[in-house]
């Protein structure tokens, strides 16, 4: 098992900043995601892990190994890309050998290598098979196997999953969880996809503009963000924008909306309410609104109700659809300890 830190590191194409002054651990057997969105340097963070390209400045440890400007080929990383990139023409058996062949391995070691790593996608009997004969969810099994049968250092994983349907997606992200538990190798994955990052990882790794925005367990990173940004990207956001009350509220133009202790923060400061942490009810609450819009998604209903003062609000309610129609009034409430204060940037208004 293999650690990887980032220390200062940053990588320019021309003027742009792909990654900038980025230094991060990933500790050795942790599954590390690496999200954020598009053009947020989580490509060419993978990549420069993969040495397919090298940072301008700043350094790349694997281990004890500093791999900044160690070839590719001799970095000893299991890759999988979201194209499976199997080779069409050999069979399966010979596209997960490929890698211990590369190494010079005898021919008994390889088959029994082979045979696991089919064993551990429970692919076990379509060896003989070409890729094209195979699912995609299989097809992607068998860049898994190929990408850990030679017992890599690190595993990296390039938006695995995007390729596939939901149903199979959440096939092959239980097997590449399984996997990873079994194996005990580190991981690093990239992707946009929240519930990707949020299922799968011990750490999220949140980018904006080729800078971290936040590093966390994913219940920190969802639950409490450090910035309005991270708060935003990940699931719905009611923001409550305020003066802090001592009395345990939020007061402002928007109304009054109680909360517990901000521990040492005062003056304006920014909350976060989730949509399901709010209940909808006939009966008096905390605030006052008319429902201005309702969504059915399946296991929830999403209402945007519409505050006495104005403002909007986002609040999902769990089955019964049809409890409040268009144009009904309702009071919404909450357990005032679910409004996380924001602890940066006061509250200002982005
Ligand atoms: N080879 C390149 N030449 C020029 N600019 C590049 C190159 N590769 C990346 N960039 C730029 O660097 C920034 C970061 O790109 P990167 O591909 O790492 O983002 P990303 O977060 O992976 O985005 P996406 O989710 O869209 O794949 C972007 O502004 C991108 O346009």
């Amino acid at each position: 098992m293999t650690r990887v830190s980032f220390s200062q590191v940053s990588k320019s194409f021309g003027a742009v900043k792909a990654v900038s002054d980025l230094s991060l651990t990933v500790c050795s057997g942790e599954f590390t995601t690496i999200l954020g969105p598009s053009g947020s340097g989580k490509t060419t963070m993978l990549s420069l892990i993969a040495g397919i390209s090298q940072p301008n400045t700043g350094r790349i440890v694997l281990g004890d190994r500093d791999i900044t400007f160690v070839p590719a080929a001799k970095r000893n990383i299991g890759l999988v890309f979201q194209s499976y990139a199997l080779f069409p023409h050999m069979s399966i058996f010979d596209n997960i050998a490929f890698p211990l062949r590369v190494r010079s391995l005898s021919a008994a070691e390889i088959r029994s290598r082979v045979e696991d790593a089919l064993r551990m996608v429970r692919l076990s009997g379509l060896e003989a098979r070409r890729p094209h004969q195979l699912s995609g969810g299989q097809q992607q099994r068998v860049a898994l196997a190929r990408a850990v049968v030679f017992k890599p250092d690190i595993l990296l994983l390039d938006e695995p999953l995007a390729a596939l349907d939901r149903k199979l997606r959440e096939e092959v992200r239980s097997e590449i969880r399984a996997l990873q538990r079994a194996l005990g190798i580190t991981t690093i994955m990239v992707t946009h996809d929240q519930e990707e990052a949020l299922s799968l990882s011990d750490r999220v790794v949140l980018l904006s503009g080729g800078r971290v925005e936040q590093i966390g367990t994913p219940f920190e990173i969802y639950h409490q963000p450090r910035t309005r940004f991270a708060a935003g990207f990940l699931g719905l956001a009611n923001f409550i924008e305020g003066r802090l009350d001592p009395a345990g509220a939020i007061v402002g133009s928007e109304g009054r909306f109680p909360c517990a202790s901000a521990g040492e923060r005062t003056g304006v400061v920014c909350g976060l309410l989730r949509p399901e942490d709010i209940t909808a009810s006939p009966e008096k609450g905390f605030v006052r609104g008319t429902v201005r819009d309702v969504v059915f998604l399946g296991e929830i209903a999403r209402y945007g109700v519409e505050l006495d003062t104005g403002r909007m609000m986002t609040v999902h309610v769990g089955g019964a659809v049809g409890r409040f129609t268009e144009g009904q009034p309702v009071w919404l409430s909450w357990d005032p300890e679910r409004i996380w204060i924001l602890p940066h940037e006061g509250g200002a208004v982005h």
